[in-house]
């Protein structure tokens, strides 16, 4: 390894755990209680990595005020950790991976769309939080995925440049905001297939979960991958 710092970015929600599912079932629970349908395939690709308050206006009007786009968030994300509760798991690997990456001196963060409440809900949850030097969330930023806001604030506070950051996603939004930072990008394939990624630059792997990825090899020099 270099002598530069290294860091490792994971988005929260399809990445961390494989959640999205559960994510989409209170979007359509939550659309049916305004009688309205959303179809699921298309809600993913222009929703998720979106921040919710971004997601409300796009669906539910422009005109909302900050009040009431608080009130419509907490009631959808609290759906949300109500249905995924029973289920909350990490993804395959994942704490053997953030261990081995850390014993490489890799620096670790998270960069969510996620709420401070589903932050917590996780890292928590899962017991997950001592392992990442930085967090940042919706709250945190001002625009979401694929804007790289929150990629930008991850590497800012960990002290890495963008450069020698590797950003884990699971959205094309997502990959979208990594390359839009400056960042190759890990596609974890919870949600969508590899061929849904095709068109972005700077993949340097794609995988179903953690085991089937190696910190070294994602370390290795660039012009290996
Ligand atoms: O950036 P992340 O961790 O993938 O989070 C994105 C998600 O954040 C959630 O809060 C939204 O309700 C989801 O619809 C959205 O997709």
């Amino acid at each position: 390894m270099s002598e530069a710092k290294r860091a490792f970015v994971f988005d929260m929600d399809g990445t961390i755990v494989d959640n999205m599912g559960f994510h989409m079932k209170s979007w359509i629970e939550f659309f049916h209680r305004r009688g309205k349908d959303i179809d699921r395939d298309e809600f993913f690709r222009a929703t998720a990595g979106r921040q919710g308050k971004e997601i409300m206006r796009a669906y539910l009007g422009a005109h909302l005020s900050d009040d009431e786009v608080a009130a419509l968030n907490a009631e959808k994300e609290a759906l949300y950790r109500e249905i995924y509760g029973p289920h909350l798991k990490e993804l395959a690997g994942l704490s053997r991976f953030l261990d081995e990456a850390k014993a490489q001196g890799v620096l670790l963060a998270v960069a969510t769309s996620g709420p401070p409440e589903n932050i917590d809900f996780v890292l928590d949850g899962l017991k997950l939080r001592r392992h990442f030097k930085a967090v940042v969330g919706a709250a945190d930023v001002k625009r979401g995925k694929p804007h790289p806001d929150v990629f930008l604030k991850a590497a800012e506070k960990l002290g890495v440049a963008p450069a020698d950051c590797i950003v884990f996603e699971d959205a094309p939004l997502g990959v979208e905001a990594a390359q839009n930072a400056g960042m190759p990008s890990v596609v974890l394939t919870t949600t969508l297939p590899a061929d849904a990624f095709s068109q972005y630059d700077k993949v340097i792997a794609v995988a179903p979960d953690f085991n089937e990825l190696s910190v070294d090899e994602l370390l290795a020099p660039a012009t290996q991958q």
